[in-house]
């Protein structure tokens, strides 16, 4: 019996959704590299994902507007992050409570058909960005604002955020992070989807399985302590002084490391690129200058790259969202990948019960209460 620890290299499906080979990451076939040079769009990358191909003018303008007009809250909902407002509870946590309760009003939940996994998977993906917007407004005080019909995901979702249209940079900007989130095969949160789909639970369950692994810190988590620590780093001193304490502490650096990437995550040089650019013209610089500081002082420390969550702290921070809702962005992103997962571990289900091997004392003998 052998156990290998954190399933590190073990492979536990057969997939079309997406693959990493030699730190290439694709699509249904297509490269992260094809995708973003041809500016596809963060729909099209949901519909690729979900169908396999890339849609064509009828399919994407059909697919939007499916999405659209799902993609408004009931009052039900609202008045619940009303609630969870008033608690000072972390968003990811919201967001988690949020879903589940989603799948309590959705009919189609407690239907086991094809044809209620496409309806709940377009209720989660339109309605996961009107939340988190939602959110971020009422903790604020200010209220909610409805999503727009001519506004495409990422404009619809910065504008519900702020109230304003944001510029074409800002929204190409948000949508070209949200094709590089979307999928990543069988990373820890996908596969926790995976496992709850293979007991054909409804998809409502799955995600909210699959929010609650991304809030850890060592998978999306990672991305709001990113930017903690630079502004520790931009408070307190310089990074080699603030990096070396951590390391010397055996703490883990937030934003490095990878499980299958050892060389390079082939997302981090798109983001890095976006860093630099968006830092620039927001006048923001010194956030990039201190993300290129620690990642030269980590490299040479440790040999560690940075991930995706490194300098997309930096991307989402210029875009004006709060450092504690980064790992819902990632989430309205990811959400394309694990629904994807979820409808292919439907497709071809085989329950997912691996074994543990026993390593307690054995032959124990029962001692009555009084006399233990
Ligand atoms: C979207 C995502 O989920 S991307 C990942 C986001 N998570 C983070 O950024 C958190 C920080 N990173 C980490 O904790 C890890 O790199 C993980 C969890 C992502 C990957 O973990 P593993 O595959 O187990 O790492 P790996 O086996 O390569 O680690 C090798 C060594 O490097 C160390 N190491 C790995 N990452 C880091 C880090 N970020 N900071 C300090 N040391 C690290 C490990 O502790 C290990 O040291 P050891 O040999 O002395 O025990
Ligand atoms: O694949 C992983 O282990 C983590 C990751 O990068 C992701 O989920 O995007």
């Amino acid at each position: 019996m052998e156990v290998v620890g954190g399933l590190a290299n073990i492979y536990a499906c057969d997939t079309k959704i997406s693959s990493i080979i030699d730190d290439e990451l694709a699509y249904a076939g297509y490269s992260i590299q094809e995708l973003m040079e041809n500016d596809a769009s963060f729909e099209e990358v949901v519909y690729l994902l979900w169908y396999l191909h890339l849609p064509n003018e009828t399919e994407l303008r059909d697919f939007k507007r499916e999405l659209n007009e799902s993609s408004a809250i009931s009052d039900a909902v609202e008045a619940c992050l009303r609630i969870q407002c008033r608690q000072n509870l972390h968003p990811m946590s919201v967001l988690r409570t949020t879903v589940s309760l989603l799948g309590v009003f959705d009919p189609y939940a407690e239907e086991n058909s094809e044809k209620s996994v496409h309806v709940q998977s377009i209720h989660l993906q339109a309605k996961i960005p009107t939340i988190v917007a939602a959110f971020s407004r009422l903790r604020k005080g200010l209220d909610p604002i409805q999503p727009r019909a001519d506004l495409d995901f990422s404009a619809n979702f910065l504008y519900m955020l702020t109230g304003e249209e944001a510029t074409e940079t800002e929204v190409k900007a948000l949508d070209q992070a949200l094709v590089l989130h979307a999928d990543h095969e069988l990373n820890a949160s996908t596969f926790a989807a995976r496992v709850s789909a293979s007991t054909l639970s409804d998809v409502y369950s799955c995600i909210t399985t699959a929010i609650g692994t991304l809030k850890g810190s060592l998978h999306g988590g990672a991305n709001e302590r990113v930017f903690d620590m630079l502004e520790d780093i931009n408070a307190n001193g310089t990074a080699a002084e603030y990096l070396q304490k951590k390391l010397d502490s055996k703490e883990k650096i937030m934003g490095f490391g990878h499980r299958v990437y050892k060389t390079v995550d082939p997302r981090q040089s798109y983001l890095k690129e976006m860093s630099y650019q968006l830092t620039r013209d927001s006048e923001n610089e010194k956030w990039y200058d201190i993300s290129v500081e620690v990642e030269d002082y980590i490299r040479n420390a440790r040999g560690l790259i940075p991930n995706v969550d490194f300098y997309s702290a930096t991307v989402y921070h210029v875009l004006g969202i709060e450092s504690d809702l980064f790992t819902l962005i990632f989430a309205m992103s990811r959400v394309s990948g694990w629904l994807a997962h979820v409808k292919e571990q439907r497709s071809n289900n085989n329950l997912i019960r691996p074994r543990s091997r026993y390593v307690g004392p054995v032959n124990q003998r029962y001692v009555p209460i009084d006399k233990r």
